[in-house]
């Protein structure tokens, strides 16, 4: 079953048209991964799923969990299931991070205990009483994502670039939240979790197993395929090269 269909999506942001007949069909179980050069659209594509205001769907349609949720507010999504990890989530002086677990966990059903036994298993228990992402380091901030879905507990996971600024030794402990989350430990048939995520360099792919790969170039599915070929074939051929290439052997590819 597609727990997410976007189909035909175009979405504008900023008076500019920056996603064109986006279609992207995940099923129950699956991750997908997002590749694109910068500024091709993956986090316009994912803040569209999400349903930011800002990104403003002109075309097309986004179903989640067989309901259409293109007009629902973000609130709405995240009670359905959806969930987020942003590149940059913003810096909020006056709201602790402890309280932001604490809602977290209480949307996602979860128990106070579960703040505090993720919190160490992220390495943020000494960061609780913190203002949230203020002086938070890029690592940190990542973490701190992270925690707040392990808490939501998210049917649908989206994660922008988890892996960027993230150093040798926490890439595992981020590594092993995303497994956690999108249940990648279980047999693909008892996954209840899909996930979809954007990475540049590919190294959150050796802790996190991924089911498929996607370029998403000049705002559109371009290519769809094994997710380490596919970044094999981009560091050998570039984005251009792979896009050119993928259209020549799948000229549908970007109808999937
Ligand atoms: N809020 C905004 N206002 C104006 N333009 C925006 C806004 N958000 C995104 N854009 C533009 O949309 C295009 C796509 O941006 P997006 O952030 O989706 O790219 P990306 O593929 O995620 O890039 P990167 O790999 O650099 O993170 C860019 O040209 C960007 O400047």
């Amino acid at each position: 079953m597609d727990i997410l269909r976007v189909i035909n999506l175009g979405v504008e942001v900023g008076g500019k048209k920056v996603l064109q007949n986006v279609n992207l069909y995940i099923q129950k179980g699956q991750t997908y991964v997002l590749f694109g050069p910068n500024g091709s659209g993956k986090s316009s594509l994912l803040s569209a799923i999400i349903g930011n205001p800002n990104y403003r769907i002109y075309d097309g349609r986004i179903i989640f969990k067989g309901r259409d949720v293109t007009n629902l507010p973000t609130d709405e999504r995240v009670r359905l299931g959806m969930g987020i990890a942003f590149q940059n989530p913003p810096k909020v002086s006056g709201v602790k991070l402890i309280d932001v677990l604490k809602h977290c966990a209480r949307i996602g059903g979860q128990s106070e205990e579960k703040i505090y036994e993720y919190a160490e298993m992220m390495k943020m228990d000494e960061m609780l009483n913190r203002n949230i992402n203020l002086g938070f380091s890029g690592g940190e901030v990542k973490r701190s994502e992270l925690l707040q879905l392990l808490l939501l507990n998210p049917d649908f996971i989206m994660l922008d670039e988890p892996d960027s600024g993230v150093d040798l030794e926490n890439i595992s402990i981020v590594g092993d939240a995303i497994k956690v989350l999108l249940e990648r430990d279980k047999p693909a048939e008892e996954r209840e979790k899909a996930g979809l995520l954007i990475t540049h360099t590919g190294h959150i792919l050796k802790y996190v197993d991924a089911d498929y790969g996607v370029i998403l170039y000049k705002g559109r599915i371009s290519c769809i395929g094994n997710p380490y070929d596919i970044l094999e074939d981009i560091s050998k051929y570039g984005y251009e090269g792979c896009v050119r290439r993928c259209l020549r052997e799948f000229p549908n590819s970007n109808q999937k």
